[in-house]
This record gives structure tokens, sequence and C-alpha cells, in this order.
């Protein structure tokens, strides 16, 4: 079953001096656009999650979900507002997607899908070769729903890095390829920002 996509813009984007980084403009068209156009077609249904007034993002037309733990724990926060809105319609996972990532791949949801029934696991996080070792891109994801009470009891134990969560669940790795350059590349700093306009295709 295609899974629903949830677009994570629940940060505080410190490093870009705070505001909507999805918002950032980038050959032409914002971050998050960039980001709608990808995931839309590989998923059933679409939401962004993000704090503070939804208003702001009523353009999009998508449902906006808040993260239901307070203080900006980090992505987790967003995985599971996700979960919790797929659960609502009968959904089994989501699939996730940073909203400052703007060139992940087109076969995203797929290859997930795929390593998560491969290696047998309930999770899957994206990865691509580093010069050193694997790079993992905890953003991007397969989540299941029947882990959301799991995930939400490790919030509130404190929990806040994403691959601490997974490890414990023996999340799959997809593999993807990083030539010509790495598609997880995201943007957090004015500088990123001047790199990205120079991979825009
Ligand atoms: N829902 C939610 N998402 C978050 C939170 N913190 C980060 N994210 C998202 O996770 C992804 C990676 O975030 P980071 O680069 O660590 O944080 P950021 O807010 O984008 O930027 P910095 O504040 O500069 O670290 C982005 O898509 C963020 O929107 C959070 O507390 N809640």
């Amino acid at each position: 079953m295609i899974p629903p996509g949830v677009i994570l813009a629940g940060g505080l984007a410190r490093r870009m001096g705070g505001g909507d980084k999805g918002r950032l403009m980038l050959g032409g068209q914002s971050l998050l656009s960039h980001v709608i156009t990808r995931l839309r077609p590989q998923v059933s249904a679409l939401a962004l999650n993000a704090n503070g007034d939804p208003a702001r993002f009523a353009d999009l037309g998508l449902p906006v979900l808040p993260d239901g733990v307070a203080d900006h724990p980090g992505p987790l926060a967003g995985v599971l507002a996700g979960l919790d809105w797929a659960a609502v319609q009968g959904a089994s996972h989501i699939v996730t997607a940073a909203a400052d990532t703007p060139f992940f791949p087109p076969d995203l949801v797929n290859r997930l899908t795929r390593a998560a029934e491969m290696q047998g696991a309930q999770i899957a996080l994206a990865a691509t070769p580093g010069p050193h070792k694997v790079l993992r891109h905890p953003t991007f994801g397969l989540w299941p729903v029947a882990l959301r009470d799991d995930l939400r009891e490790a919030l509130a134990g404190g929990l806040r890095k994403v691959v601490l969560w997974t490890d414990r669940h023996g999340a799959a790795s997809a593999m993807f390829p990083a030539t010509p350059f790495d598609p997880f590349f995201n943007v957090n700093t004015p500088d990123d920002l001047a790199v990205a306009e120079g991979m825009v295709p």
C-alpha cells in the first residue's frame, strides 16, 4: 500500500536566523515547493508538520500538523504528529521528508518500502555512501503507526536523537546513490542556500 507523506517543517531554523526555512527561495521556487513537488507523486496523501500559526500555510492547501510535544524536541516530535494523523486515516505507515532538503530522490518511498520488506524491519531510514562510512538521513524514513505509542513514551522519557530510537527497533537502511551529489543535501545556513543554487537542475 502506498503510504501518506509528512513534510517535517517544525524546527526553529536557528542557523538560518529563525522563521520558516521552507519559504526560502531556491531556483525560482520555495524549498517547500521543491519538496511538495517531489513527494506528492510518491504518496497517497500529504500533510505538513509545522508549529505556530497554521494559517500562514493556508496557500499550500495541506493539513498542518503541530507537534503534540512542547518545546521543539526535534524531528521525532514531527514523526509522532504524522503517525497520529495517519492513525486516524487507517494508514499503517508514513514516509517523512524534511522541508529543507530540496533534491531528495524521486524513488524515495519505493526504496524505503523495499528496504523495510527485504530487511524484515518496521522502520527504514534513507542512507547514502559517505567518504568514510554510510551516512543515514534520519528525517527521511518509513515509520509504522504501530510504534506511535512507543515513540510517545520515548519522547516523554526525554529521548531526542532519532537514531537512538530507530536503532532500538532495528531500522533498515535504504541506500541511495550520492553522485554527482548527495540527494539529501540540506539547507541549514545561508551558505548552504548558495551551494544549493549551484545544484538546481
Ligand atoms: N516537528 C519538529 N520538527 C523539527 C524539530 N526540530 C527540527 N525539526 C525538523 O527536522 C529537520 C531537521 O532539522 P534541523 O536541521 O535539526 O533543525 P532546523 O530547525 O531545521 O534548524 P536549526 O535550528 O538550525 O538546527 C527539519 O525538517 C526541521 O524542520 C522539532 O522540534 N519539531
